[in-house]
């Protein structure tokens, strides 16, 4: 039987569809903002909504990603991924492990999954995932995270050893986002900086542009 391929996971900003912040808009809302100003993957990650009602948003949040072209992972949720026919998930340590995710999705779908460093993402490749987000990065608000931050030199000395796609996570904005492009990064992950911003599909346009701009100047560096 002929599987289709799962999706490539597209370079740049990768954008994070958050129940936690901005809750004067609803997660079909902030995700339809996220697309109008082009995002290309978008995380839907809902810590704080019930069941059935995550069931419905991951439902209209990935069928507008489709209407975009977009990419829609959910976080943490194979169940919801399946029901929702989501293009994969983002796992960490706290979520079913890479392998149970694999087991479940198939291979015609994404398995992200988190690292905090080189050791990580080669385990993460022997576990059948597709990419690491690797972080924190910078310090970040967002998510109490039990693990040091990087910073850009460790996180690139990370990207070059990594086996897998490395996307970079925590505290990435508009301030640094070229800065982690530059160093070979595949993307960037975004939560507040976009979903806080006052015009949420510019904050996603400027973002795209920053990442193009450092990512131009490392291809340079690197002949
Ligand atoms: C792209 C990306 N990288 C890392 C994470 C963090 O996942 P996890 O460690 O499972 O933490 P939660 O997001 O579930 O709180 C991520 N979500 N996305
Ligand atoms: C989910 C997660 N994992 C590591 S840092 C983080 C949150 C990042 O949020 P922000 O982009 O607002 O710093
Ligand atoms: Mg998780």
């Amino acid at each position: 039987m002929n599987v289709p391929p799962r999706p490539p996971l597209p370079h740049g900003p990768y954008l994070l569809c958050d129940d936690s912040l901005r809750p004067e808009l609803s997660l079909v809302e902030k995700a339809e903002r996220l697309l109008a100003g082009g995002a290309r993957v978008l995380q839907l990650r809902m810590k704080h909504t019930p069941p059935r009602e995550a069931l419905a948003a991951a439902r209209a949040v990935v069928a507008r990603c489709r209407q975009a072209g977009a990419l829609c992972l959910l976080n943490d949720r194979v169940d919801l991924a399946l029901l929702a026919d989501a293009h994969g998930v983002h796992v960490g340590d706290e979520d079913l492990p890479p392998e149970a995710a694999r087991e479940l999705l198939g291979p015609g779908r994404l398995v992200g999954v988190t690292a905090r460093g080189t050791q990580g993402a080669l385990a993460a490749l022997a576990a059948g995932a597709d990419y690491v987000g690797v972080g924190p990065l910078f310090g970040t608000t967002t998510k109490q995270v039990q693990a040091p931050v990087l910073g850009l030199e460790a996180f690139k000395r990370v990207v070059a050893q990594s086996p897998l796609p490395v996307v970079g996570i925590g505290g990435v904005g508009l301030a640094n986002i070229a800065r982690v492009a530059a160093t070979g990064a595949h993307g960037a992950a975004v939560v507040s900086d976009a979903l806080l911003a006052q015009d949420i599909a510019e904050r996603v346009r400027l973002l795209a542009e920053a990442f193009d701009r450092g990512a131009r100047g490392a291809s340079l560096e690197t002949g």
